[in-house]
């Protein structure tokens, strides 16, 4: 079946910009979207537009973006994998984004002249065969490389999303001050470069001296209002909650289900990379929970409208110092309890509470899923080796190959398993937690994998001589 295309009705104008060519280009179709409670029974009734600004159930429980599934199965597999796999590449918008490829399956209803847009998504997904050949015994293992992305990490595939809802909220003169976040360093980053983009205000709740230089200064050059607090990230996560019951300032953490939209289409997207064959494992570093259960969605959608055949099994990694979820499940599921996060290097995900905890469980549950987690010496010696196969990966991706390597050293993931470790985030944003394991800085971590540099005078003896004793050492080819 094919999606009718309303005619245009001006003729092309010499010197249009995109936005309106695309305007040109409007296509007529009956997709809709609504919030409803997460993981309902089927007869609740319970819902809500998109257009309302609403981010927990009646009865306090987690809201889920629901798609009429319906109209979106009057187009087969063939239909969806096509249209996707022809807006690739392409300036044309808003299609050119990753996200926005997927535009009917995340906000069908929203006008593409409201989004707020820098062409997120289509990160690459790279074959790393080195490090699978030399450290796993593996032939077919892949990081999908969510952190080669505008802001530096994945929350850009999310942000574009929720902020271009409250760019037509706004519009629609609905009571949105601003949008505010707490953060770990990367929501916050996302969250400021999309606000400032639209002309938005943004406001973010970091806590004080546990987020990297690099995250620290995104928001504030992009003009967000920040307060540095002297908490931990489950202390400001409890207060933006409660100034946004309190003041017309959006919520856009991910306990706002529209950020999951866009944060699922990575998962379509290594589907389509891999020409819609699904791969056997994808591993997914946690903390406040959001993403894992994103891919869940993504390849649960794939699934249920006949673009593949299968669901791969999904692992959560986590810090061995802010573990909650590695905890649940090593208890059987049972009782959750939150803990108080420690210090990690990988920062981002030292989280103790997450928001998302029903929907990671749910999505571990449904696909087989696992969790593992890496202690800070794993999780940087697993950073370290990456590095030295010519990757630069943030800690939190360090936390996902060490749930690799122990997945592997069990036999649970085999030699030829095709496997994806999902990169959060880009490494130059985390240089100072390899400044000091390279530099052997780290107390109680030996560091066996550190490469300092040399220090040698400026004179052609003590080159040769420091030169000479390297080579010597070095692997003969
Ligand atoms: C770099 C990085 N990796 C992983 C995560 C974990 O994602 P989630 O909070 O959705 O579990 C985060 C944020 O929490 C992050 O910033
Ligand atoms: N790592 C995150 C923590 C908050 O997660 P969110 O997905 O709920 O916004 C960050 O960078 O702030």
């Amino acid at each position: 079946m094919n999606m009718k295309a309303t005619p245009s009705s001006s003729p092309p104008k010499l010197h249009e910009n995109i936005r309106e060519e695309a305007r040109r280009h409007v296509k007529s179709h009956n997709f809709s979207a609504k919030y409803v409670p997460f993981n309902a029974p089927p007869d609740s009734v319970e819902s809500y537009s998109l257009d309302e600004i609403v981010y927990r159930s009646r009865c306090g429980g987690l809201l889920d973006v629901q798609h009429d599934m319906e109209a979106l199965k009057q187009f087969d597999g063939n239909y969806w994998k096509s249209l996707f796999d022809s807006r690739v590449g392409k300036t044309t918008w808003p299609y050119g984004s990753g996200v926005w490829s997927k535009k009917e399956w995340v906000l069908p209803e929203i006008d593409s002249d409201d989004i707020v847009s820098a062409f997120e998504g289509n990160s690459n997904l790279f074959w790393a065969e080195r490090f699978g050949k030399q450290f796993l015994g593996m032939s077919d293992l892949w990081v999908k490389h969510c952190g080669i992305s505008h802001t530096g990490s994945f929350k850009d595939l999310g942000m574009t999303v929720l902020v271009s809802q409250v760019n037509r909220l706004r519009k629609m003169k609905r009571p949105v001050v601003g949008v505010g976040c707490a953060s770990t360093g990367d929501t916050s980053a996302a969250l400021s470069a999309y606000c400032a983009s639209a002309g938005i205000p943004s406001i973010v709740f970091l806590p004080a001296d546990k987020i990297s230089m690099a995250q620290l200064v995104q928001p504030i050059a992009n003009g967000a209002f920040v307060l540095s607090i002297d908490t931990d990230f489950d202390g400001c996560m409890q207060l933006i909650r409660e100034v946004t019951a309190e003041l017309p300032i959006y919520l856009a953490n991910s306990l706002n289900s529209l950020r999951l939209e866009g944060q699922k289409t990575a998962a379509i997207e290594i589907l389509q990379q891999f020409d819609w064959e699904v791969p056997d494992w994808v591993i997914v570093p946690g903390g406040n929970l959001g993403n894992i259960y994103a891919f869940y969605k993504g390849f649960k959608m794939c699934y249920e409208l006949g673009l593949v055949n299968k669901m791969p099994r999904l692992v959560c990694a986590q810090a061995a110092n802010a573990n909650p979820l590695y905890l649940h499940y090593k208890s059987g599921w049972n009782d959750f309890k939150p803990v108080k996060a420690n210090t990690t290097f990988a920062s981002a995900i030292q989280i103790g509470d997450p928001v998302s905890i029903d929907r990671a469980v749910f999505a571990l549950q449904n696909c087989d899923g696992i969790v593992e987690e890496a202690t800070e010496e794993e999780l940087m010696d697993a950073m370290a080796q990456a590095d030295s196969t010519g990757m630069f990966i943030c800690p939190h991706t360090g936390v996902a190959l060490t749930a690799l390597f122990k997945l592997r050293n069990q036999g649970v993931i085999g030699p030829n398993d095709r496997t994806v470790v999902v990169s959060t985030a880009h490494g130059l944003k985390f240089t100072q937690s390899k400044i000091d394991y390279h530099s052997k800085n780290i107390p109680d971590m030996s560091c066996k994998f550190a490469n300092p540099p040399v220090e040698v005078k400026a004179d052609f003896g003590a080159v040769m001589d420091v030169l000479k004793g390297y080579l010597n050492k070095a692997p003969k080819v």
